[in-house]
């Protein structure tokens, strides 16, 4: 339903996205992982409209995405969150929900998804008092708030513990039970990533060098390469 076709970006001389093609299923959960700049935030950038391609084209559900503006692009089904937190500070954490909610004129599972990212007790906190990881889980679920066709988690698990990582991975596995978006979800937590994602797409200077299931990631000699020094098996 989320097709990429072709999708370059340069800024200057740097091509922080080469040539990248790929269909993102509905329901999917996939992750992209790849070495530090890679082009992972550029590519999730261009795909919420946050910058235009310098070639190549997107569609959802058919649809062109080419000349919509970020905004237009949520409207459509495109949510995300941010490597850097991107809560509203002084609103409170319902107040943030309520602000995607209505935008997204009431997304169904917004009270369940507030409940299984354990929030129902913080709604009236401020949100800049929130926990880290609780922010984290309040982008989550204002994302949710838009009902949107595609979710895209850039670093969902960054700053978290072990048993953090662990809860956030089965409250994702329930969302895309329940609310069959599709998950597309940036992290450097391998094990995370392997746990959680149906299919991986690797990236390694801007350009797709795999794409497969956790255990063919894992085994193919490109990503193994990209991430010379690192043993990516024993962390699946
Ligand atoms: N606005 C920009 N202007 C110039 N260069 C940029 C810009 N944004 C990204 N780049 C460059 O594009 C390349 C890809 O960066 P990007 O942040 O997308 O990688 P990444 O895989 O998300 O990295 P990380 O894992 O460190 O977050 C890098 O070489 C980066 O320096």
């Amino acid at each position: 339903m989320l097709e990429l076709n072709g999708v370059s970006k340069s800024f200057g001389g740097v091509h922080a996205v080469r040539d990248v093609s790929f269909v993102l299923e509905q329901g999917e959960v996939r992750g992209l992982i790849g070495p530090n700049g890679a082009g992972k935030s550029t590519l999730v950038n261009l795909i919420s409209g946050l910058l235009a391609p310098t070639a190549g084209s997107m569609t959802l559900d058919g649809l062109p995405l080419k000349g919509k503006s970020a905004h237009q692009r949520a409207r459509l089904g495109i949510a995300r969150t941010f490597q850097n937190l991107r809560v509203f500070p002084s609103l409170s954490v319902e107040q943030n929900i309520d602000v995607a909610r209505y935008a997204a004129g009431g997304a169904p599972l917004v009270d369940a998804a507030i409940a299984e990212f354990g929030l129902r007790d913080k709604l009236t906190a401020r949100a800049n008092a929130l926990s880290y990881g609780d922010q984290r889980r309040l982008e989550i679920v204002r994302g949710l708030a838009l009902g949107p066709k595609v979710l895209m988690l850039d670093e969902p698990a960054a700053g978290m513990n072990e048993e953090e990582t662990a809860a956030l991975g089965a409250s994702l596995r329930w969302v895309q039970r329940e609310a069959g978006c599709a998950l597309f979800v940036i992290d450097h937590d391998l094990k995370f990533i392997m746990t959680l994602c149906d299919r991986i797409t690797v990236l390694d200077m801007g350009a797709v060098i795999a794409e497969g299931s956790p255990q063919e990631i894992t085994q193919n000699p490109k990503v193994i390469s990209a991430y010379l020094g690192e043993d990516i098996g024993a962390e699946a």
